[in-house]
Protein backbone atom coordinates (compact mmCIF):
# COMPACT_ATOMS: atom_id res chain seq x y z
CA UNK A 1 0.00 0.00 0.00
CA UNK A 2 1.21 3.47 -0.66
CA UNK A 3 1.12 5.18 3.00
CA UNK A 4 1.98 9.02 3.86
CA UNK A 5 3.05 9.75 7.85
CA UNK A 6 2.83 13.19 8.54
CA UNK A 7 5.15 14.16 11.62
CA UNK A 8 8.37 12.05 11.85
CA UNK A 9 8.90 11.94 15.59
CA UNK A 10 8.74 9.07 17.99
CA UNK A 11 5.22 7.75 16.83
CA UNK A 12 5.84 8.86 13.13
CA UNK A 13 8.97 7.76 12.46
CA UNK A 14 7.91 4.59 14.02
CA UNK A 15 5.11 4.05 12.47
CA UNK A 16 6.60 4.86 8.96
CA UNK A 17 9.23 2.46 9.31
CA UNK A 18 7.01 -0.47 10.84
CA UNK A 19 4.81 -0.05 7.76
CA UNK A 20 7.82 0.33 5.16
CA UNK A 21 9.42 -3.16 6.80
CA UNK A 22 6.24 -5.37 6.16
CA UNK A 23 6.57 -4.18 2.33
CA UNK A 24 4.30 -0.57 2.13
CA UNK A 25 6.09 2.42 0.29
CA UNK A 26 6.20 4.80 2.61
CA UNK A 27 6.31 8.51 2.55
CA UNK A 28 7.47 10.50 5.64
CA UNK A 29 6.58 14.15 5.69
CA UNK A 30 8.09 16.90 8.08
CA UNK A 31 8.07 20.60 8.14
CA UNK A 32 10.96 20.60 9.84
CA UNK A 33 13.68 21.17 6.70
CA UNK A 34 16.62 19.96 8.14
CA UNK A 35 15.55 16.97 9.98
CA UNK A 36 13.88 15.94 6.68
CA UNK A 37 17.64 16.71 5.43
CA UNK A 38 19.20 14.40 7.25
CA UNK A 39 16.85 11.65 7.33
CA UNK A 40 17.54 11.12 3.77
CA UNK A 41 21.27 10.90 4.44
CA UNK A 42 20.18 7.57 7.09
CA UNK A 43 20.73 9.77 9.96
CA UNK A 44 17.66 8.53 12.48
CA UNK A 45 16.86 11.46 14.65
CA UNK A 46 16.26 9.82 18.38
CA UNK A 47 17.51 6.82 19.67
CA UNK A 48 15.14 4.45 19.82
CA UNK A 49 16.33 0.55 20.36
CA UNK A 50 16.41 -1.24 16.68
CA UNK A 51 14.80 1.26 14.90
CA UNK A 52 18.03 2.66 13.25
CA UNK A 53 18.99 -0.43 11.13
CA UNK A 54 15.22 -1.12 10.17
CA UNK A 55 15.41 2.82 9.12
CA UNK A 56 18.60 2.30 7.31
CA UNK A 57 17.51 -0.71 5.43
CA UNK A 58 13.83 1.01 3.96
CA UNK A 59 15.52 3.74 2.97
CA UNK A 60 17.73 1.07 1.07
CA UNK A 61 15.75 -0.61 -0.28
CA UNK A 62 13.54 2.06 -1.40
CA UNK A 63 10.21 1.96 0.30
CA UNK A 64 10.99 4.52 2.90
CA UNK A 65 11.44 8.28 1.58
CA UNK A 66 11.23 11.81 2.91
CA UNK A 67 10.01 15.61 2.32
CA UNK A 68 8.60 18.45 3.22
CA UNK A 69 6.39 18.65 0.61
CA UNK A 70 2.88 17.95 1.74
CA UNK A 71 1.43 18.36 -1.44
CA UNK A 72 3.68 15.79 -2.48
CA UNK A 73 2.91 13.38 0.42
CA UNK A 74 -0.44 13.61 0.19
CA UNK A 75 -0.70 13.14 -3.46
CA UNK A 76 0.99 9.82 -3.39
CA UNK A 77 -0.56 7.62 -0.85
CA UNK A 78 -4.26 6.47 -0.34
CA UNK A 79 -3.91 6.29 3.45
CA UNK A 80 -2.10 9.43 5.43
CA UNK A 81 -1.18 9.56 9.11
CA UNK A 82 -1.14 11.71 11.12
CA UNK A 83 1.43 11.60 13.48
CA UNK A 84 1.36 15.63 15.02
CA UNK A 85 2.73 16.65 18.27
CA UNK A 86 -0.62 17.64 20.99
CA UNK A 87 1.29 19.75 23.41
CA UNK A 88 -0.79 20.65 26.17
CA UNK A 89 -2.11 24.29 26.12
CA UNK A 90 -1.71 26.37 29.06
CA UNK A 91 -4.93 25.58 30.59
CA UNK A 92 -4.09 22.01 30.31
CA UNK A 93 -6.01 21.22 27.43
CA UNK A 94 -4.52 19.64 24.42
CA UNK A 95 -3.24 22.13 21.46
CA UNK A 96 -5.04 21.13 18.06
CA UNK A 97 -3.09 23.67 15.92
CA UNK A 98 -0.37 21.45 14.78
CA UNK A 99 -3.61 18.74 13.43
CA UNK A 100 -5.46 21.58 12.28
CA UNK A 101 -2.82 22.83 9.93
CA UNK A 102 -2.01 20.21 8.42
CA UNK A 103 -5.53 19.44 8.25
CA UNK A 104 -6.12 22.59 5.99
CA UNK A 105 -3.21 22.20 4.11
CA UNK A 106 -4.54 18.41 3.40
CA UNK A 107 -7.92 19.87 2.11
CA UNK A 108 -5.86 22.63 -0.13
CA UNK A 109 -4.12 19.86 -1.79
CA UNK A 110 -6.12 16.40 -2.03
CA UNK A 111 -6.62 14.94 -5.55
CA UNK A 112 -7.98 11.78 -5.30
CA UNK A 113 -10.26 10.04 -2.20
CA UNK A 114 -7.67 9.60 0.51
CA UNK A 115 -8.33 7.85 4.24
CA UNK A 116 -6.91 10.34 6.79
CA UNK A 117 -5.71 8.73 9.80
CA UNK A 118 -5.16 10.36 13.29
CA UNK A 119 -3.01 8.78 15.30
CA UNK A 120 -1.97 11.70 16.98
CA UNK A 121 -4.07 11.41 21.00
CA UNK A 122 -6.64 13.70 20.50
CA UNK A 123 -9.71 15.26 22.66
CA UNK A 124 -12.87 13.57 21.83
CA UNK A 125 -14.86 15.26 18.46
CA UNK A 126 -11.21 15.83 16.67
CA UNK A 127 -11.70 13.53 13.94
CA UNK A 128 -15.33 15.03 13.53
CA UNK A 129 -13.29 18.49 13.68
CA UNK A 130 -10.07 17.04 11.21
CA UNK A 131 -13.36 16.22 9.11
CA UNK A 132 -15.11 19.78 8.48
CA UNK A 133 -11.88 21.37 8.81
CA UNK A 134 -10.87 19.05 5.25
CA UNK A 135 -14.10 19.87 4.01
CA UNK A 136 -13.76 23.49 4.23
CA UNK A 137 -11.03 23.37 1.62
CA UNK A 138 -12.15 20.21 -0.76
CA UNK A 139 -14.94 18.93 -2.42
CA UNK A 140 -13.45 15.75 -2.99
CA UNK A 141 -14.32 12.26 -0.61
CA UNK A 142 -12.71 10.69 1.82
CA UNK A 143 -12.49 9.60 5.10
CA UNK A 144 -11.71 10.63 8.88
CA UNK A 145 -10.53 7.68 11.33
CA UNK A 146 -9.24 7.90 14.27
CA UNK A 147 -6.50 4.95 15.40
CA UNK A 148 -4.99 6.54 18.45
CA UNK A 149 -0.97 4.85 19.34
CA UNK A 150 -0.25 3.03 22.49
CA UNK A 151 3.26 1.96 21.77
CA UNK A 152 5.73 3.07 24.50
CA UNK A 153 9.23 5.00 23.90
CA UNK A 154 12.26 2.72 24.36
CA UNK A 155 10.35 -0.60 23.36
CA UNK A 156 8.27 1.21 20.28
CA UNK A 157 9.56 -1.15 17.39
CA UNK A 158 8.30 -4.19 19.53
CA UNK A 159 5.12 -3.04 20.35
CA UNK A 160 4.33 -1.70 16.95
CA UNK A 161 5.51 -5.23 15.05
CA UNK A 162 3.43 -7.38 17.89
CA UNK A 163 0.48 -4.60 19.44
CA UNK A 164 -1.79 -5.96 21.96
CA UNK A 165 -4.43 -4.57 20.27
CA UNK A 166 -5.00 -1.90 17.48
CA UNK A 167 -8.15 0.53 18.05
CA UNK A 168 -9.93 1.38 14.75
CA UNK A 169 -12.67 4.38 15.17
CA UNK A 170 -14.37 4.97 11.99
CA UNK A 171 -17.94 4.18 10.47
CA UNK A 172 -16.59 3.49 6.90
CA UNK A 173 -16.93 0.10 5.98
CA UNK A 174 -14.08 1.06 3.13
CA UNK A 175 -11.83 2.25 5.94
CA UNK A 176 -12.71 -1.08 7.97
CA UNK A 177 -11.77 -3.46 5.08
CA UNK A 178 -8.66 -1.62 4.65
CA UNK A 179 -7.66 -0.97 8.29
CA UNK A 180 -7.54 -5.15 8.67
CA UNK A 181 -5.57 -5.46 5.21
CA UNK A 182 -3.03 -2.26 6.26
CA UNK A 183 -2.44 -4.12 10.16
CA UNK A 184 -2.70 -7.92 8.93
CA UNK A 185 0.56 -8.80 9.12
CA UNK A 186 1.07 -7.35 12.73
CA UNK A 187 -1.68 -9.17 13.89
CA UNK A 188 -0.67 -13.00 14.06
CA UNK A 189 -3.56 -14.73 12.84
CA UNK A 190 -5.29 -13.07 16.05
CA UNK A 191 -8.55 -10.82 15.29
CA UNK A 192 -6.32 -7.79 17.76
CA UNK A 193 -8.51 -5.04 15.71
CA UNK A 194 -11.25 -3.41 18.31
CA UNK A 195 -13.36 -1.66 15.51
CA UNK A 196 -15.71 1.10 17.32
CA UNK A 197 -16.95 4.82 17.03
CA UNK A 198 -14.69 7.62 16.85
CA UNK A 199 -14.95 9.66 19.62
CA UNK A 200 -15.08 5.70 21.84
CA UNK A 201 -11.66 5.03 19.99
CA UNK A 202 -10.42 8.94 20.75
CA UNK A 203 -11.52 8.53 24.70
CA UNK A 204 -10.19 5.11 24.32
CA UNK A 205 -6.29 6.76 23.98
CA UNK A 206 -6.86 9.19 27.04
CA UNK A 207 -8.65 6.42 29.54
CA UNK A 208 -5.48 3.96 28.74
CA UNK A 209 -2.70 6.51 29.68
CA UNK A 210 -4.98 7.67 32.53
CA UNK A 211 -5.54 4.21 34.09
CA UNK A 212 -1.74 3.39 34.02
CA UNK A 213 -0.91 6.60 35.61
CA UNK A 214 -3.42 5.85 38.34
CA UNK A 215 -1.94 2.52 39.00
CA UNK A 216 1.74 4.57 39.51
CA UNK A 217 -0.01 6.90 41.65
CA UNK A 218 -1.75 4.59 43.52
CA UNK A 219 1.17 2.59 44.38
CA UNK A 220 3.26 5.94 45.03
CA UNK A 221 0.26 7.14 47.45
CA UNK A 222 0.56 3.56 49.13
CA UNK A 223 4.61 3.76 49.45
CA UNK A 224 4.29 6.79 51.57
CA UNK A 225 2.29 4.48 54.00
CA UNK A 226 4.65 1.96 53.78
CA UNK A 227 7.28 4.45 54.85
CA UNK A 228 5.26 5.80 57.88
CA UNK A 229 4.55 2.30 59.18
CA UNK A 230 7.90 0.37 58.35
CA UNK A 231 6.38 -1.72 55.15
CA UNK A 232 8.13 -2.26 52.36
CA UNK A 233 6.37 -1.42 48.93
CA UNK A 234 8.59 -3.78 46.88
CA UNK A 235 6.89 -6.49 49.08
CA UNK A 236 3.61 -4.99 48.81
CA UNK A 237 4.10 -4.89 44.86
CA UNK A 238 4.90 -8.46 44.34
CA UNK A 239 2.24 -9.47 47.02
CA UNK A 240 -0.37 -7.79 44.57
CA UNK A 241 1.12 -8.40 41.39
CA UNK A 242 0.61 -11.62 41.62
CA UNK A 243 -3.04 -11.43 41.58
CA UNK A 244 -3.68 -11.62 38.06
CA UNK A 245 -6.96 -8.96 38.41
CA UNK A 246 -4.23 -6.62 39.46
CA UNK A 247 -0.96 -7.53 37.29
CA UNK A 248 2.32 -7.16 37.48
CA UNK A 249 2.29 -4.52 35.36
CA UNK A 250 2.89 0.14 36.39
CA UNK A 251 3.16 -1.09 40.41
CA UNK A 252 6.54 0.65 40.34
CA UNK A 253 6.28 3.00 42.94
CA UNK A 254 9.26 5.97 42.29
CA UNK A 255 9.51 9.89 41.78
CA UNK A 256 6.22 9.82 40.15
CA UNK A 257 5.55 9.31 36.01
CA UNK A 258 7.05 11.43 33.23
CA UNK A 259 7.41 11.97 29.58
CA UNK A 260 5.59 13.13 26.36
CA UNK A 261 2.57 11.99 27.27
CA UNK A 262 1.45 10.64 30.99
CA UNK A 263 2.18 13.95 31.88
CA UNK A 264 -0.07 16.09 29.39
CA UNK A 265 -2.89 13.38 28.46
CA UNK A 266 -3.89 13.24 32.31
CA UNK A 267 -4.30 16.63 32.29
CA UNK A 268 -6.05 16.82 28.99
CA UNK A 269 -8.68 14.29 29.91
CA UNK A 270 -9.06 16.47 33.74
CA UNK A 271 -9.74 19.32 31.26
CA UNK A 272 -12.31 17.44 29.30
CA UNK A 273 -14.32 15.91 31.77
CA UNK A 274 -14.25 19.29 33.65
CA UNK A 275 -15.33 21.61 30.37
CA UNK A 276 -18.11 18.90 29.62
CA UNK A 277 -19.00 18.92 33.78
CA UNK A 278 -18.27 15.40 34.25
CA UNK A 279 -17.11 13.94 37.85
CA UNK A 280 -13.34 13.33 37.53
CA UNK A 281 -11.98 13.27 41.61
CA UNK A 282 -10.01 10.29 40.76
CA UNK A 283 -8.19 12.08 37.57
CA UNK A 284 -7.47 15.17 39.84
CA UNK A 285 -5.74 12.55 42.46
CA UNK A 286 -3.80 10.96 39.59
CA UNK A 287 -2.15 14.46 38.71
CA UNK A 288 -2.12 15.58 42.43
CA UNK A 289 -0.17 12.38 43.47
CA UNK A 290 1.69 12.40 41.09
CA UNK A 291 3.49 16.20 41.69
CA UNK A 292 3.24 15.41 45.26
CA UNK A 293 5.88 12.23 44.71
CA UNK A 294 8.48 14.25 43.20
CA UNK A 295 8.23 17.06 45.91
CA UNK A 296 8.55 14.69 48.67
CA UNK A 297 11.13 13.11 47.16
CA UNK A 298 13.41 16.61 46.74
CA UNK A 299 11.94 17.79 50.22
CA UNK A 300 13.92 14.31 51.58
CA UNK A 301 17.11 15.17 50.17
CA UNK A 302 16.97 18.45 50.99
CA UNK A 303 16.54 17.73 54.89
CA UNK A 304 18.63 15.40 54.67
CA UNK A 305 21.04 18.59 54.34
CA UNK A 306 19.21 20.49 56.72
CA UNK A 307 17.91 22.84 53.89
CA UNK A 308 21.20 24.14 53.12
CA UNK A 309 22.80 23.15 49.48
CA UNK A 310 25.11 25.70 49.14
CA UNK A 311 28.77 24.24 48.17
CA UNK A 312 27.59 20.85 48.09
CA UNK A 313 27.80 18.40 44.80
CA UNK A 314 25.03 16.04 43.73
CA UNK A 315 25.24 13.82 41.50
CA UNK A 316 22.17 12.60 39.01
CA UNK A 317 22.36 9.31 37.49
CA UNK A 318 19.96 9.01 34.39
CA UNK A 319 18.30 12.03 33.28
CA UNK A 320 15.78 10.92 30.70
CA UNK A 321 12.22 10.39 31.40
CA UNK A 322 13.03 6.41 31.77
CA UNK A 323 15.63 4.10 30.61
CA UNK A 324 16.53 3.24 26.62
CA UNK A 325 15.35 6.70 25.77
CA UNK A 326 16.76 10.27 25.12
CA UNK A 327 13.32 11.94 25.25
CA UNK A 328 13.85 14.41 28.33
CA UNK A 329 10.05 15.56 28.17
CA UNK A 330 8.69 16.18 31.59
CA UNK A 331 11.51 13.86 32.87
CA UNK A 332 11.71 13.76 36.49
CA UNK A 333 15.51 14.78 35.89
CA UNK A 334 14.56 18.54 35.50
CA UNK A 335 12.23 19.12 38.05
CA UNK A 336 15.15 17.88 40.38
CA UNK A 337 17.75 19.72 38.85
CA UNK A 338 16.05 22.78 38.86
CA UNK A 339 15.27 22.51 42.67
CA UNK A 340 18.41 21.54 44.05
CA UNK A 341 20.35 23.80 41.83
CA UNK A 342 17.84 26.88 42.95
CA UNK A 343 18.59 25.61 46.65
CA UNK A 344 22.31 26.05 45.51
CA UNK A 345 24.25 22.72 45.46
CA UNK A 346 26.08 22.06 42.02
CA UNK A 347 24.55 19.76 39.48
CA UNK A 348 26.17 17.03 37.89
CA UNK A 349 24.72 14.29 35.30
CA UNK A 350 25.48 11.39 33.51
CA UNK A 351 23.24 9.46 31.55
CA UNK A 352 23.82 6.98 28.78
CA UNK A 353 22.11 8.99 25.65
CA UNK A 354 19.98 12.49 27.39
CA UNK A 355 23.01 14.29 29.08
CA UNK A 356 23.04 16.67 25.54
CA UNK A 357 19.64 17.84 25.87
CA UNK A 358 19.80 18.16 29.67
CA UNK A 359 22.62 20.59 29.20
CA UNK A 360 21.28 22.44 26.53
CA UNK A 361 18.09 22.95 28.63
CA UNK A 362 20.23 24.10 31.97
CA UNK A 363 23.44 25.67 30.62
CA UNK A 364 25.94 26.40 33.34
CA UNK A 365 23.35 25.08 35.93
CA UNK A 366 24.69 21.24 35.25
CA UNK A 367 27.62 19.93 34.75
CA UNK A 368 27.39 16.36 32.59
CA UNK A 369 30.30 13.79 32.56
CA UNK A 370 31.54 11.14 30.52
CA UNK A 371 31.25 8.11 32.44
CA UNK A 372 29.04 6.94 35.33
CA UNK A 373 31.49 7.01 37.99
CA UNK A 374 33.19 10.11 36.71
CA UNK A 375 29.89 11.97 37.59
CA UNK A 376 30.60 10.74 41.47
CA UNK A 377 34.24 12.52 41.85
CA UNK A 378 33.46 14.40 45.38
CA UNK A 379 30.01 14.55 45.22
CA UNK A 380 28.44 14.47 48.47
CA UNK A 381 25.45 12.55 47.29
CA UNK A 382 24.29 10.26 44.89
CA UNK A 383 20.91 10.52 43.67
CA UNK A 384 19.42 7.46 41.03
CA UNK A 385 16.85 9.16 38.98
CA UNK A 386 16.02 6.98 36.08
CA UNK A 387 16.78 3.10 35.86
CA UNK A 388 18.96 2.28 33.06
CA UNK A 389 20.36 -0.96 33.70
CA UNK A 390 23.95 0.26 33.79
CA UNK A 391 22.95 1.53 37.21
CA UNK A 392 21.05 -1.59 38.16
CA UNK A 393 24.27 -3.63 39.52
CA UNK A 394 27.13 -0.85 39.73
CA UNK A 395 30.60 -1.31 41.48
CA UNK A 396 29.65 0.00 45.12
CA UNK A 397 33.57 0.39 46.17
CA UNK A 398 33.98 2.30 42.99
CA UNK A 399 31.10 4.97 44.17
CA UNK A 400 31.99 4.87 47.74
CA UNK A 401 35.79 5.86 46.74
CA UNK A 402 34.63 8.65 44.55
CA UNK A 403 31.83 9.93 46.56
CA UNK A 404 32.90 12.53 49.12
CA UNK A 405 30.05 10.85 51.61
CA UNK A 406 28.49 7.59 51.13
CA UNK A 407 24.68 8.85 50.49
CA UNK A 408 22.80 7.49 47.83
CA UNK A 409 18.97 8.93 47.13
CA UNK A 410 17.43 6.14 45.04
CA UNK A 411 14.53 6.77 43.12
CA UNK A 412 13.70 3.90 41.69
CA UNK A 413 14.37 1.41 44.43
CA UNK A 414 16.88 -0.72 42.35
CA UNK A 415 19.22 -1.59 45.21
CA UNK A 416 19.03 -3.94 48.30
CA UNK A 417 18.49 -2.41 51.66
CA UNK A 418 20.54 -5.23 53.37
CA UNK A 419 23.33 -4.64 50.93
CA UNK A 420 23.50 -0.61 50.96
CA UNK A 421 23.09 -1.26 55.31
CA UNK A 422 26.48 -3.65 55.16
CA UNK A 423 28.59 -1.26 52.61
CA UNK A 424 27.71 1.35 55.07
CA UNK A 425 26.22 3.86 52.97
CA UNK A 426 23.02 6.35 53.77
CA UNK A 427 20.25 4.49 51.68
CA UNK A 428 16.84 6.33 50.98
CA UNK A 429 14.55 4.41 48.35
CA UNK A 430 10.95 4.65 48.04
CA UNK A 431 8.12 3.21 50.40
CA UNK A 432 11.24 1.18 52.04
CA UNK A 433 12.94 2.20 55.42
CA UNK A 434 16.24 4.08 55.49
CA UNK A 435 19.63 3.21 56.01
CA UNK A 436 21.25 5.15 58.00
CA UNK A 437 24.73 4.83 58.77
CA UNK A 438 25.93 6.69 61.47
CA UNK A 439 29.73 7.37 60.71
CA UNK A 440 28.30 8.91 57.70
CA UNK A 441 26.00 11.16 59.32
CA UNK A 442 28.57 12.56 61.19
CA UNK A 443 31.02 13.47 58.61
CA UNK A 444 28.09 15.09 56.74
CA UNK A 445 26.57 17.50 60.06
N1 LIG B 1 5.88 9.65 22.07
C1 LIG B 1 5.13 8.59 22.30
O1 LIG B 1 5.61 7.58 22.84
C2 LIG B 1 3.69 8.55 21.93
C3 LIG B 1 3.03 9.69 21.46
N2 LIG B 1 1.70 9.64 21.14
C4 LIG B 1 1.04 10.82 20.59
O2 LIG B 1 1.46 10.97 19.22
C5 LIG B 1 1.58 12.36 18.88
C6 LIG B 1 3.00 12.63 18.37
O3 LIG B 1 3.89 12.41 19.44
P1 LIG B 1 5.48 12.33 19.22
O4 LIG B 1 5.79 11.44 18.07
O5 LIG B 1 6.06 12.04 20.55
O6 LIG B 1 5.79 13.85 18.80
P2 LIG B 1 7.17 14.49 18.38
O7 LIG B 1 7.18 15.85 18.95
O8 LIG B 1 8.29 13.54 18.68
O9 LIG B 1 7.07 14.57 16.78
C7 LIG B 1 6.20 15.38 16.09
C8 LIG B 1 6.78 15.66 14.69
O10 LIG B 1 5.81 16.43 13.95
C9 LIG B 1 6.52 17.38 13.17
N3 LIG B 1 5.62 18.46 12.78
C10 LIG B 1 5.14 19.48 13.52
N4 LIG B 1 4.35 20.26 12.75
C11 LIG B 1 4.34 19.73 11.52
C12 LIG B 1 3.72 20.11 10.28
N5 LIG B 1 2.95 21.21 10.19
N6 LIG B 1 3.95 19.34 9.19
C13 LIG B 1 4.73 18.25 9.26
N7 LIG B 1 5.34 17.84 10.41
C14 LIG B 1 5.15 18.58 11.51
C15 LIG B 1 7.65 17.81 14.10
O11 LIG B 1 8.70 18.44 13.35
C16 LIG B 1 8.07 16.49 14.71
O12 LIG B 1 9.05 15.84 13.92
C17 LIG B 1 1.18 13.13 20.14
O13 LIG B 1 -0.19 13.43 20.07
C18 LIG B 1 1.43 12.13 21.25
O14 LIG B 1 0.61 12.37 22.37
C19 LIG B 1 0.97 8.48 21.24
C20 LIG B 1 1.57 7.32 21.67
C21 LIG B 1 2.98 7.26 22.04
O1 LIG C 1 0.75 7.81 24.94
C1 LIG C 1 1.93 7.61 25.01
O2 LIG C 1 2.80 8.37 24.60
C2 LIG C 1 2.48 6.37 25.65
O3 LIG C 1 2.65 6.66 27.06
C3 LIG C 1 3.22 5.60 27.80
O4 LIG C 1 4.50 5.23 27.31
P1 LIG C 1 5.85 6.03 27.66
O5 LIG C 1 5.50 7.43 28.05
O6 LIG C 1 6.78 5.81 26.53
O7 LIG C 1 6.49 5.32 28.93
P2 LIG C 1 6.01 4.36 30.11
O8 LIG C 1 6.84 3.16 30.07
O9 LIG C 1 4.56 4.19 30.13
O10 LIG C 1 6.44 5.22 31.37
C4 LIG C 1 5.86 6.49 31.65
C5 LIG C 1 6.36 7.01 32.97
O11 LIG C 1 5.84 6.24 34.04
C6 LIG C 1 6.88 5.84 34.91
N1 LIG C 1 6.54 4.53 35.51
C7 LIG C 1 6.17 3.50 34.73
C8 LIG C 1 5.81 2.29 35.28
C9 LIG C 1 5.81 2.14 36.67
O12 LIG C 1 5.47 1.07 37.27
N2 LIG C 1 6.18 3.19 37.45
C10 LIG C 1 6.54 4.39 36.90
O13 LIG C 1 6.86 5.36 37.64
C11 LIG C 1 8.13 5.79 34.04
O14 LIG C 1 9.29 5.92 34.83
C12 LIG C 1 7.89 6.98 33.13
O15 LIG C 1 8.30 8.18 33.75
C13 LIG C 1 2.30 4.37 27.67
O16 LIG C 1 2.87 3.27 28.37
C14 LIG C 1 2.10 3.99 26.20
O17 LIG C 1 1.19 2.90 26.09
C15 LIG C 1 1.54 5.20 25.47
O18 LIG C 1 1.39 4.93 24.08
Amino acid sequence: MKITIIGTGYVGLVTGTCLAETGNDVICVDNNVEKVASMQNGIIPFYEPGLESMFKRNIEQGRLTFTSDLAHGVNESLIIFLALPTPPAEDGSADLSYVIKVSEGIGVCMNDYKIIVNKSTVPVGTTELVRKTIRKYTDTEFDVVSNPEFLREGVAINDFMKPNRIVVGTRSEYAKKVFRELYEPYMRQSDKMIVMDERSAEITKYAANAFLAAKISFMNEISGICEKLGANIEDVRKGIGTDDRIGKQFLYAGIGYGGSCFPKDVLALNKIASDNDCEHEMVESIIKINQAQRKKFVNRIKSFFRGDLAGKTITLWGLSFKPETDDIREAPSIYIIDELSAAGARVVGYDPVAGPFIKSMFGDRVSIADDQYEALTDADALILVTEWSCFRNPNFDTIAGKLKSKVIFDGRNQYDLIKMSELGFNYFSVGRRSVVSNTSIHQLT
